[in-house]
């Protein structure tokens, strides 16, 4: 009795290893949003659902609720703000300014943009490339969208004619949903586990 007890056990430790190895081995996406009125959130949701491909692990967070542990943890980091006065949110450069910098320790993650502004072209891409600069001083490595029309990252308009006083449009979080799955699938191509 004892005896097959203790095959059985080894044969479920046999089946159930190689999972809990692969588990832990995914790289960790981290989606970042700072969102008081919900747009920006919307659109890290679609970030985060596009990047679920089953290859990574995705974390989706406010930067509220991001320790210093996560930023440290993540194979790659897709940020995004709303456009104030044309550019990042206070919030969101003071969540910057806290990565770790002695010994460059974000050095080859991935790092991608978002952003959600109310007008058309008063300052959605100067946010994205505002926060793909301070990737850069890290040495991160930058990944834009699937489409030309997200080379910079995804954005979206939440407060001009047709797009004002609705949900985040649809071809605003396919853009998005394109920017998670590939860096989801860049991730694992440059293989960045930390
Ligand atoms: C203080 C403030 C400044 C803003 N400045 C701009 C701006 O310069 N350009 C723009 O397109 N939208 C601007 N907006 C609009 C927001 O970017 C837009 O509503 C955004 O979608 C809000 O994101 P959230 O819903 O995630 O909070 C501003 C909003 C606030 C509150």
């Amino acid at each position: 009795m004892r005896s097959s007890i203790l095959i059985l056990s080894i044969i479920l430790l046999f089946l159930i290893a190689p999972a809990i190895v692969s588990a832990q081995s995914k790289p960790v996406v981290l989606v970042a949003y700072y969102s008081p009125s919900g747009h920006t959130k919307a659109m890290a949701e679609a970030v985060a659902g596009g990047a679920e491909t089953g290859e990574v692990e995705v974390v989706l967070r406010s930067i509220e609720d991001i320790s210093e542990e996560d930023v440290l943890k993540a194979g790659a980091i897709v940020l995004g703000s709303p456009v104030y006065n044309a550019n990042i949110t206070p919030a969101v450069q003071e969540f910057i300014n806290s990565w770790p910098f002695e010994g460059r320790p974000l050095k080859d993650k991935i790092g991608a943009a978002f952003a959600t502004g109310g007008g058309i072209s008063i300052g959605e891409e100067l946010v994205m490339l505002n926060i793909i600069h301070s990737m850069l001083i890290h040495g991160m490595v930058i990944v834009g969208g699937q489409e030309t029309e997200a080379a910079f990252g995804a954005s979206a308009i939440t407060g001009e004619g047709e797009y004002a006083g609705k949900a985040v449009q649809e071809v605003f979080l396919k853009k998005a949903e394109g920017l998670g799955k590939r860096v989801a699938e860049m991730v694992v191509r440059i293989e960045v586990n930390p």
